[in-house]
């Protein structure tokens, strides 16, 4: 583990909560699982190829995910952070490096991993509980057990009695909410989240980033949520990680000291808006490339 962070300016957390959540990039501090990440990503590039040209979208990125942590990662608009994303759950191949999950390569989707994208991508014919279902009904889970699980899942966030609605007779934050439901029914250690609640309304965000923390703690996932807002990334995450412009690199990271459960005033109080202003100072100084590689 490296050396501790120099102390920061004065934020107003005490002051070894304030030495961790100031740190840069040589001096951040990895998760406390060295040898056993349940994520780890070693020099991964990713290179789209095409006739047009060649785009090096993610460049030598590393970083350690701990079973059971919180990783928000922000960046510039267009610099990789969905790439990389992609790249976590093997839906986009790598150039160079290696991802690995328990040690395992990732080199294509499974069941360990589940993405959670923009756009609630709902089946319009499948009534809200098939829609949690359809993924155990693909691995062959009997109709009994799928029910009962989808139902669970469906009270967990929160849609306890819209289980026979169809998606269109819902809400952008309840379709939403229907999706982390399907992506949680597997079952998967790893949740990659992106940009899960963009679509929604102020209101409606702020209750989801509540329900989703409640979730997480409840099911035990490790989770990586990428994000534009630094306000949703402080208030989720255990850590947050910013890149670079396109080619994504690490630039920075900052542990998040606030303790959990974290009450939604927390976003209003002075620690927390000094941290958003620290890592977005950050990250506006990141500047694209204009060329295609
Ligand atoms: N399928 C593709 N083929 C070629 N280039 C791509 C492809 N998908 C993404 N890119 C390029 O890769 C770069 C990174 O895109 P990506 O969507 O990962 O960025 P991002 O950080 O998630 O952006 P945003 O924050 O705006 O959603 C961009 O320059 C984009 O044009």
């Amino acid at each position: 583990m490296s050396a501790p962070a120099p102390g920061p300016r004065a934020t107003g957390v005490p002051h070894t909560d304030r030495r961790e959540a100031m740190a840069t990039h040589q001096q951040a501090r990895q998760p406390d699982t060295e040898d056993g990440a349940k994520l780890r990503v070693e020099s991964a590039r990713v290179t789209y190829r095409s006739r047009a040209g060649n785009v090096l979208a993610v460049d030598g990125i590393d970083l350690d995910v701990a079973d059971g942590e919180f990783v928000a990662i922000v960046g510039p608009s267009g610099s990789g952070k969905s790439t990389f994303l992609m790249a976590l759950d093997g839906l986009v191949p790598l150039s160079g490096g290696r991802i690995r999950v328990d040690g395992r390569p990732v080199d294509r989707p499974g069941p360990d991993r589940a993405v959670v994208f923009q756009d609630a991508c709902l089946l319009p014919w499948r009534t809200v509980i098939d829609n949690v279902a359809y993924g155990l009904e693909l691995a062959g889970a009997g109709r009994k057990e799928r029910l009962r699980v989808a139902a669970r899942l469906l009270a967990l966030t929160g849609l306890g009695g819209f289980e026979g609605f169809y998606p269109d007779q819902l809400s952008g934050g309840m379709k939403q909410r229907v999706n982390i439901a399907r992506a949680l029914a597997a079952d998967p250690q790893i949740l990659l989240l992106d940009e899960p609640f963009s679509g929604l309304d102020a209101q409606t965000r702020e209750s989801m980033q509540a329900e989703l923390l409640k979730i997480w703690d409840a099911r035990k996932k490790t989770a990586v949520f990428v994000t534009h807002q630094i306000d949703e990334a402080v208030y989720l995450a255990d850590r947050v990680v910013a890149f670079s412009a396109r080619p994504a690199r690490v630039v920075s990271q900052w542990r998040v000291p606030f303790p959990r459960p974290r009450p939604l005033e927390l976003k209003h109080s002075r620690e927390h808006r000094d941290l958003e202003e620290e890592i977005w100072e950050v990250v506006r100084a990141q500047r694209a490339p204009d060329e295609v590689r």
